[in-house]
């Protein structure tokens, strides 16, 4: 009998609000990897053993060692996915893969490079995209497709639970297969995903305090749990920091420590339903030798047509709402995370 009764949880560890990652294995003797579960893109990579020395940031991550492990199949076909934040190139290659105790024969890249930027700031090793077989690079299945397919989840679905509070333990948890009442309460709103193949909706608006700023002819929202930030079109970004009294340096916006008690709340009409985030959910206050720094989890990103524009909302967003991504009804569902 399942102990979890058709559910597969995976603890994450949440580093300073911004990375979130889970354990994973690959290859017989198992070969353990941090990855961010991602539902912003569909290739699962991790670092390559054969590696450059001089990619420092491949070098200072676990690496797949194929030589080492007796289930490995060669593949060798190329492989580079772009994010707007870096570059990864590598190759392909096939071995089982664990997710939460569930083994898989999974299709993967080995990373030969990784842009120093933003790698080298890594907490996580790889990536293991959830999004759709669609926006996968080389055609591949997906891991969660290869779950599906196995028939062992009660529901076609995946939920996040990301903590606020870096000291909470865990500090999140992937759950295949359902919800985990133990992170939210309430009901779930849901909203369909706005084109097939894409954990995108439709947002009617973005207010800042009561006054409708933006948006407001409506325009799309990613849900992407593999980014730390919310991300708007820089203008709009600007003009939002500007309202705030947020300044931009060379790490991101950020505003005095003393007036984050009066910041106004921004929110994000989704489905009918308002979202509001406090200057609790998108201020991070990091106290350091000099003084309290208070960084603004916003980021503008200029994402071309036809892509764009587009609002991503990320990680500081799904702490606060528990995310459900359903496969079976392409929807999404948010609940008040607890
Ligand atoms: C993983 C690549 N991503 C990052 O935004 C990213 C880059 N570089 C670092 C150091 N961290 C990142 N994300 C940390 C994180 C973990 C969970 C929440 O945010 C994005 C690229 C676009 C698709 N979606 C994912």
């Amino acid at each position: 009998a399942d102990p979890n009764n058709g559910t597969v949880p995976t603890p994450l560890t949440n580093y300073l609000d911004t990375q979130y990652f889970g354990e994973i294995s690959i290859g017989s003797p198992a070969q353990m990897f941090n990855v961010v579960f991602d539902t912003g893109s569909a290739n699962l990579w991790v670092p390559s053993h054969s590696c450059s020395p001089f990619s420092t940031a491949c070098f200072t991550h676990n690496r797949y060692d194929s030589s080492q492990s007796h289930t490995h199949v060669e593949n060798g076909t190329g492989f580079s996915i772009n994010y707007a934040s870096g570059t990864i190139r590598g190759f392909l290659s096939e071995d089982v893969v664990v997710v939460g105790g569930l083994p898989v024969v999974q299709v993967f890249a080995e990373a030969t490079s990784l842009s120093a930027m933003p790698f080298i700031f890594a907490k996580f090793d790889g990536v293991l995209g959830m999004g759709y077989p669609n926006v996968a690079i080389d055609g591949i299945t997906p891991v969660f497709d290869q779950i599906m397919s196995q028939h062992i989840l009660k529901e076609e679905v995946f939920s996040i639970y990301y903590s606020r509070d870096p000291k909470h333990s865990p500090g999140g948890e992937l759950l295949l297969g359902g919800t985990d009442p133990n992170y939210y309460t309430g009901n779930f709103n849901y909203l369909e995903t706005r084109e097939m193949g894409k954990w995108e909706v439709t947002m009617k608006g973005v207010a800042v305090g009561a006054e409708m700023m933006f948006c407001a002819e409506g325009c799309t929202a990613v849900i992407d749990t593999g980014s730390s930030y919310i991300t708007g079109p820089a203008s709009s970004i600007s003009m939002l920091m500007k309202t705030i009294g947020a300044q931009l340096d060379e790490t991101g916006y950020k505003v005095n420590c003393d007036i984050v008690k009066m910041l106004p709340s921004v929110t994000f009409h989704l489905g009918g339903q308002d979202y509001s985030l406090t200057h609790e959910d998108y201020i991070i206050w990091q106290s350091q030798f000099e003084g309290d720094v208070c960084i603004v989890s916003f980021r503008g990103l200029d994402v071309p047509p036809p892509t764009g524009p587009i609002w991503i909302l990320g990680a500081n967003f799904i702490a606060r709402y528990y995310t459900e991504f359903d496969r079976r009804n392409n929807r999404i569902g948010f609940a008040t995370a607890v």
